[in-house]
Protein backbone atom coordinates (compact mmCIF):
# COMPACT_ATOMS: atom_id res chain seq x y z
CA UNK A 1 0.00 0.00 0.00
CA UNK A 2 3.20 2.11 0.94
CA UNK A 3 5.99 2.24 -1.03
CA UNK A 4 9.27 3.66 -0.32
CA UNK A 5 11.86 3.36 -3.53
CA UNK A 6 15.40 4.47 -3.46
CA UNK A 7 14.32 7.66 -1.21
CA UNK A 8 16.80 10.01 -0.44
CA UNK A 9 16.59 13.41 1.33
CA UNK A 10 18.89 16.00 1.77
CA UNK A 11 18.38 19.27 3.19
CA UNK A 12 19.68 22.75 2.03
CA UNK A 13 22.94 23.79 4.11
CA UNK A 14 22.83 20.33 6.08
CA UNK A 15 25.55 18.21 6.69
CA UNK A 16 24.78 14.50 5.18
CA UNK A 17 21.57 13.11 3.95
CA UNK A 18 19.01 13.18 6.39
CA UNK A 19 17.84 9.58 4.10
CA UNK A 20 19.64 7.91 2.38
CA UNK A 21 18.42 5.35 0.07
CA UNK A 22 15.26 4.37 2.28
CA UNK A 23 13.04 0.80 0.37
CA UNK A 24 10.24 -0.03 2.75
CA UNK A 25 6.71 -1.45 1.68
CA UNK A 26 4.01 -0.96 4.15
CA UNK A 27 1.16 -2.85 3.30
CA UNK A 28 -2.35 -2.70 3.93
CA UNK A 29 -3.94 -3.12 7.52
CA UNK A 30 -0.80 -3.48 9.01
CA UNK A 31 0.94 -1.81 12.08
CA UNK A 32 4.39 -1.04 10.94
CA UNK A 33 6.89 0.21 13.34
CA UNK A 34 10.15 2.68 12.74
CA UNK A 35 12.82 2.92 15.27
CA UNK A 36 15.52 4.45 15.78
CA UNK A 37 17.49 7.26 17.89
CA UNK A 38 16.92 11.17 17.38
CA UNK A 39 18.27 12.00 14.00
CA UNK A 40 18.12 8.64 12.15
CA UNK A 41 15.14 10.41 9.65
CA UNK A 42 12.23 9.26 11.24
CA UNK A 43 9.75 11.95 10.88
CA UNK A 44 11.23 12.97 7.48
CA UNK A 45 10.57 10.09 6.39
CA UNK A 46 7.17 9.20 7.60
CA UNK A 47 6.47 13.34 6.43
CA UNK A 48 7.00 11.99 3.29
CA UNK A 49 3.78 9.99 3.45
CA UNK A 50 1.58 12.50 3.43
CA UNK A 51 3.84 14.90 1.01
CA UNK A 52 4.63 17.37 3.99
CA UNK A 53 8.55 16.46 2.70
CA UNK A 54 9.66 15.48 -0.76
CA UNK A 55 12.08 13.57 -1.75
CA UNK A 56 15.47 14.85 -3.18
CA UNK A 57 15.44 11.14 -4.91
CA UNK A 58 13.32 8.52 -5.18
CA UNK A 59 9.59 7.64 -4.90
CA UNK A 60 6.71 7.21 -2.23
CA UNK A 61 3.74 5.84 -3.51
CA UNK A 62 0.56 5.56 -1.85
CA UNK A 63 -1.24 2.80 -3.73
CA UNK A 64 0.87 3.31 -6.65
CA UNK A 65 0.23 6.80 -6.90
CA UNK A 66 3.14 9.20 -6.43
CA UNK A 67 2.51 11.32 -3.48
CA UNK A 68 5.16 14.46 -4.47
CA UNK A 69 3.84 14.54 -7.84
CA UNK A 70 0.50 15.07 -6.77
CA UNK A 71 -1.43 18.66 -7.57
CA UNK A 72 -2.33 21.02 -5.01
CA UNK A 73 -6.26 19.66 -5.00
CA UNK A 74 -5.27 15.51 -5.27
CA UNK A 75 -2.73 16.22 -2.14
CA UNK A 76 -6.01 17.79 -0.20
CA UNK A 77 -7.75 14.86 -0.91
CA UNK A 78 -4.73 12.04 -0.19
CA UNK A 79 -4.26 13.94 3.45
CA UNK A 80 -7.98 13.38 4.27
CA UNK A 81 -6.76 9.36 3.90
CA UNK A 82 -3.77 9.52 5.86
CA UNK A 83 -4.80 10.78 9.45
CA UNK A 84 -1.34 12.16 11.61
CA UNK A 85 -0.75 12.41 15.36
CA UNK A 86 2.25 13.80 17.42
CA UNK A 87 4.08 13.74 20.48
CA UNK A 88 2.94 17.35 21.81
CA UNK A 89 -0.31 16.57 20.29
CA UNK A 90 -1.31 19.75 18.55
CA UNK A 91 -4.44 21.03 19.23
CA UNK A 92 -5.47 24.42 19.28
CA UNK A 93 -6.10 25.31 23.33
CA UNK A 94 -8.40 28.18 22.67
CA UNK A 95 -10.92 25.30 21.17
CA UNK A 96 -13.01 22.35 23.58
CA UNK A 97 -12.41 18.63 22.59
CA UNK A 98 -15.03 18.51 20.27
CA UNK A 99 -14.18 21.91 18.53
CA UNK A 100 -10.74 20.30 17.53
CA UNK A 101 -11.89 17.30 16.88
CA UNK A 102 -14.53 19.06 14.39
CA UNK A 103 -12.07 21.08 13.10
CA UNK A 104 -10.62 18.94 9.81
CA UNK A 105 -14.65 18.24 9.08
CA UNK A 106 -15.06 22.35 8.87
CA UNK A 107 -12.08 22.71 6.27
CA UNK A 108 -13.37 20.09 4.18
CA UNK A 109 -17.22 21.73 4.03
CA UNK A 110 -19.16 19.25 5.73
CA UNK A 111 -22.65 20.41 7.02
CA UNK A 112 -22.92 21.18 10.46
CA UNK A 113 -25.53 18.69 11.30
CA UNK A 114 -23.13 15.92 10.09
CA UNK A 115 -20.28 17.46 11.50
CA UNK A 116 -22.15 17.22 14.97
CA UNK A 117 -23.00 13.96 14.36
CA UNK A 118 -19.32 12.28 13.85
CA UNK A 119 -17.70 14.28 16.28
CA UNK A 120 -20.14 12.44 18.79
CA UNK A 121 -19.31 9.17 17.39
CA UNK A 122 -15.62 10.12 16.94
CA UNK A 123 -15.94 11.11 21.05
CA UNK A 124 -17.24 8.03 21.68
CA UNK A 125 -14.68 5.69 19.88
CA UNK A 126 -11.75 7.44 21.89
CA UNK A 127 -13.56 7.33 25.32
CA UNK A 128 -14.24 10.68 25.57
CA UNK A 129 -18.03 11.16 25.24
CA UNK A 130 -17.78 13.17 29.11
CA UNK A 131 -15.31 15.15 27.68
CA UNK A 132 -16.30 17.10 24.66
CA UNK A 133 -16.42 20.69 26.45
CA UNK A 134 -13.47 20.83 28.18
CA UNK A 135 -10.29 22.48 26.63
CA UNK A 136 -7.06 20.72 26.55
CA UNK A 137 -5.81 22.28 29.58
CA UNK A 138 -8.55 20.37 31.16
CA UNK A 139 -7.62 17.45 29.80
CA UNK A 140 -4.63 14.83 31.03
CA UNK A 141 -1.67 13.66 28.42
CA UNK A 142 -3.48 10.84 27.42
CA UNK A 143 -7.07 12.30 27.26
CA UNK A 144 -5.25 15.07 24.67
CA UNK A 145 -3.34 12.25 22.61
CA UNK A 146 -7.01 10.96 22.15
CA UNK A 147 -8.77 13.86 21.22
CA UNK A 148 -5.13 14.05 18.72
CA UNK A 149 -6.27 10.34 17.90
CA UNK A 150 -9.93 11.72 17.16
CA UNK A 151 -9.25 14.30 15.23
CA UNK A 152 -7.30 12.22 12.79
CA UNK A 153 -9.77 9.84 12.16
CA UNK A 154 -12.47 12.51 11.63
CA UNK A 155 -12.43 11.93 7.77
CA UNK A 156 -12.46 8.66 7.99
CA UNK A 157 -8.70 8.04 6.93
CA UNK A 158 -7.58 4.66 6.02
CA UNK A 159 -3.93 5.18 7.21
CA UNK A 160 -2.68 6.75 10.46
CA UNK A 161 0.91 7.80 11.14
CA UNK A 162 2.04 8.40 14.48
CA UNK A 163 5.08 10.26 14.99
CA UNK A 164 6.34 9.78 18.37
CA UNK A 165 2.24 9.79 19.33
CA UNK A 166 3.15 8.61 23.32
CA UNK A 167 6.73 9.44 23.91
CA UNK A 168 5.03 12.43 26.26
CA UNK A 169 2.89 9.81 28.30
CA UNK A 170 3.78 8.01 31.09
CA UNK A 171 4.54 4.04 30.64
CA UNK A 172 0.53 3.84 32.29
CA UNK A 173 -1.11 5.85 29.50
CA UNK A 174 1.16 5.16 26.85
CA UNK A 175 0.02 1.42 27.24
CA UNK A 176 -4.00 2.54 27.08
CA UNK A 177 -2.89 5.05 23.81
CA UNK A 178 -1.19 2.06 22.17
CA UNK A 179 -4.29 -0.55 23.08
CA UNK A 180 -6.36 2.03 21.27
CA UNK A 181 -4.18 2.58 18.46
CA UNK A 182 -4.40 -1.90 17.89
CA UNK A 183 -8.50 -1.54 18.38
CA UNK A 184 -8.73 0.78 15.61
CA UNK A 185 -6.34 -1.04 13.62
CA UNK A 186 -8.17 -4.36 14.24
CA UNK A 187 -11.36 -2.88 13.93
CA UNK A 188 -11.25 -0.31 11.63
CA UNK A 189 -8.75 -2.09 9.59
CA UNK A 190 -6.23 1.03 9.54
CA UNK A 191 -2.97 0.62 8.42
CA UNK A 192 -0.63 2.48 11.04
CA UNK A 193 2.70 3.78 10.89
CA UNK A 194 4.69 4.12 14.05
CA UNK A 195 7.50 5.93 14.79
CA UNK A 196 9.25 5.45 17.86
CA UNK A 197 12.47 5.80 19.34
CA UNK A 198 11.65 2.91 22.27
CA UNK A 199 11.64 -0.69 21.58
CA UNK A 200 8.96 -1.12 24.06
CA UNK A 201 6.41 0.93 21.90
CA UNK A 202 7.22 -1.43 19.07
CA UNK A 203 6.82 -4.84 21.21
CA UNK A 204 3.20 -3.70 22.32
CA UNK A 205 1.82 -3.00 19.21
CA UNK A 206 4.22 -3.36 15.78
CA UNK A 207 3.41 -6.30 13.88
CA UNK A 208 6.34 -5.55 11.51
CA UNK A 209 9.52 -2.76 12.28
CA UNK A 210 12.21 -1.16 10.31
CA UNK A 211 15.24 0.10 12.83
CA UNK A 212 16.68 3.40 10.93
CA UNK A 213 19.91 4.20 11.55
CA UNK A 214 21.49 7.54 10.01
CA UNK A 215 19.28 7.70 7.41
CA UNK A 216 19.44 4.08 6.31
CA UNK A 217 16.93 0.89 7.21
CA UNK A 218 19.69 -1.39 8.40
CA UNK A 219 17.02 -4.10 9.54
CA UNK A 220 13.79 -5.27 9.34
CA UNK A 221 11.07 -7.33 9.69
CA UNK A 222 8.44 -8.98 12.14
CA UNK A 223 8.74 -7.70 15.71
CA UNK A 224 9.30 -10.88 16.88
CA UNK A 225 12.22 -11.31 14.46
CA UNK A 226 13.78 -8.63 15.05
CA UNK A 227 13.32 -8.30 18.73
CA UNK A 228 14.66 -11.97 19.80
CA UNK A 229 16.85 -11.91 17.23
CA UNK A 230 18.52 -8.81 16.35
CA UNK A 231 21.10 -8.67 13.43
CA UNK A 232 22.67 -5.33 13.42
CA UNK A 233 24.56 -3.62 16.01
CA UNK A 234 22.42 -0.88 16.12
CA UNK A 235 19.20 -2.75 16.86
CA UNK A 236 21.02 -5.00 19.36
CA UNK A 237 22.61 -1.37 21.35
CA UNK A 238 18.57 0.17 21.13
CA UNK A 239 17.48 -3.26 23.08
CA UNK A 240 20.64 -3.41 25.79
CA UNK A 241 19.56 0.33 26.54
CA UNK A 242 16.14 -0.66 27.98
CA UNK A 243 16.26 -0.66 31.80
CA UNK A 244 19.69 0.82 32.52
CA UNK A 245 23.01 -0.58 33.41
CA UNK A 246 22.98 -4.29 34.61
CA UNK A 247 24.29 -4.22 38.29
CA UNK A 248 24.35 -7.91 38.83
CA UNK A 249 27.41 -8.32 36.64
CA UNK A 250 29.32 -7.36 39.54
CA UNK A 251 27.60 -9.24 42.23
CA UNK A 252 26.93 -12.69 40.76
CA UNK A 253 29.64 -15.29 41.44
CA UNK A 254 28.52 -17.84 39.12
CA UNK A 255 28.00 -17.86 34.74
CA UNK A 256 25.92 -15.38 33.48
CA UNK A 257 24.03 -16.41 30.56
CA UNK A 258 21.59 -14.63 27.99
CA UNK A 259 18.78 -17.04 27.00
CA UNK A 260 15.96 -16.17 24.57
CA UNK A 261 13.19 -18.91 24.27
CA UNK A 262 10.22 -18.50 21.41
CA UNK A 263 6.86 -20.44 21.30
CA UNK A 264 5.70 -23.32 22.98
CA UNK A 265 9.13 -23.58 25.21
CA UNK A 266 8.68 -20.35 26.40
CA UNK A 267 5.74 -20.94 27.83
CA UNK A 268 6.29 -23.45 29.92
CA UNK A 269 8.22 -24.03 32.92
CA UNK A 270 11.45 -24.36 31.31
CA UNK A 271 13.77 -22.87 33.83
CA UNK A 272 12.78 -24.80 37.14
CA UNK A 273 12.45 -28.19 34.89
CA UNK A 274 16.35 -27.34 33.81
CA UNK A 275 17.43 -26.76 37.34
CA UNK A 276 15.45 -29.66 38.50
CA UNK A 277 16.90 -32.10 35.98
CA UNK A 278 20.55 -30.92 35.54
CA UNK A 279 20.68 -30.03 38.93
CA UNK A 280 22.15 -26.35 38.70
CA UNK A 281 20.62 -23.35 40.59
CA UNK A 282 19.36 -21.05 38.04
CA UNK A 283 18.53 -17.32 39.04
CA UNK A 284 16.46 -15.04 36.98
CA UNK A 285 18.26 -11.71 37.04
CA UNK A 286 16.61 -9.95 34.83
CA UNK A 287 13.99 -10.19 31.34
CA UNK A 288 10.95 -10.09 29.87
CA UNK A 289 7.96 -12.77 29.18
CA UNK A 290 4.85 -12.47 27.39
CA UNK A 291 3.45 -12.33 23.64
CA UNK A 292 4.99 -10.94 20.58
CA UNK A 293 2.26 -10.83 18.58
CA UNK A 294 0.42 -14.40 18.97
CA UNK A 295 4.29 -15.86 20.20
CA UNK A 296 4.81 -16.11 23.15
CA UNK A 297 8.79 -15.43 24.33
CA UNK A 298 10.94 -15.67 27.74
CA UNK A 299 14.00 -13.56 27.13
CA UNK A 300 16.15 -13.74 30.46
CA UNK A 301 19.13 -13.54 31.91
CA UNK A 302 20.46 -16.21 33.81
CA UNK A 303 23.03 -16.77 36.67
CA UNK A 304 23.82 -20.66 36.82
CA UNK A 305 26.20 -21.77 39.74
CA UNK A 306 26.40 -24.84 41.97
CA UNK A 307 25.49 -27.89 40.09
CA UNK A 308 26.04 -29.36 36.45
CA UNK A 309 26.53 -26.01 35.03
CA UNK A 310 27.47 -27.57 31.36
CA UNK A 311 24.26 -29.90 31.56
CA UNK A 312 22.20 -26.88 32.29
CA UNK A 313 23.54 -24.58 29.36
CA UNK A 314 23.01 -27.80 27.04
CA UNK A 315 19.52 -27.79 27.80
CA UNK A 316 19.20 -23.85 27.51
CA UNK A 317 20.76 -23.78 24.46
CA UNK A 318 18.42 -26.86 23.20
CA UNK A 319 15.17 -25.08 24.02
CA UNK A 320 16.10 -21.53 22.88
CA UNK A 321 18.80 -19.90 22.49
CA UNK A 322 21.97 -18.92 24.21
CA UNK A 323 24.26 -15.91 23.94
CA UNK A 324 27.05 -14.48 26.35
N1 LIG B 1 13.72 21.18 7.84
C1 LIG B 1 14.96 20.73 8.04
N2 LIG B 1 16.03 21.46 7.66
C2 LIG B 1 17.30 21.00 7.83
N3 LIG B 1 17.59 19.82 8.39
C3 LIG B 1 16.57 19.06 8.80
C4 LIG B 1 15.20 19.46 8.66
N4 LIG B 1 14.40 18.46 9.15
C5 LIG B 1 15.24 17.52 9.59
N5 LIG B 1 16.52 17.84 9.38
C6 LIG B 1 17.70 17.01 9.71
O1 LIG B 1 17.49 15.73 9.17
C7 LIG B 1 17.94 14.72 10.06
C8 LIG B 1 16.81 13.76 10.39
O2 LIG B 1 15.82 14.47 11.16
P1 LIG B 1 14.45 13.81 11.62
O3 LIG B 1 13.70 14.86 12.37
O4 LIG B 1 13.80 13.16 10.47
O5 LIG B 1 14.96 12.70 12.62
P2 LIG B 1 14.17 11.89 13.73
O6 LIG B 1 14.68 10.50 13.66
O7 LIG B 1 12.72 12.11 13.55
O8 LIG B 1 14.69 12.56 15.04
P3 LIG B 1 13.86 13.23 16.22
O9 LIG B 1 13.23 12.09 16.96
O10 LIG B 1 14.91 13.94 17.01
O11 LIG B 1 12.87 14.16 15.56
C9 LIG B 1 18.51 15.45 11.25
O12 LIG B 1 19.89 15.54 11.11
C10 LIG B 1 17.86 16.80 11.19
O13 LIG B 1 18.67 17.78 11.77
Amino acid sequence: MIRLEGVHKRFPGAGGAALDGVNLAIARGEVFGIIGRSGAGKSTLVRMINGLERPSAGRVTLDGVDVAALAPADLRALRRRVGMIFQGFGLLSSATAAQNIALPLRIAGTPAREVAARVAELLGMVGLTDHADKYPAQLSGGQKQRVGIARALATRPDVLLCDEATSALDPETTRDVLALIAALNRDLGLTIVLITHEMDVVRQVCGRVAVLHAGKVVESGATVDVVLDPRHAETRSLLAEEGGAPSYRHSFAGEIVRFTARGEAAAGPLISRIARETGTEIAILEGRVGHLGDTPYAQLTLGLSAGNIAAARAALAQAGVIGA
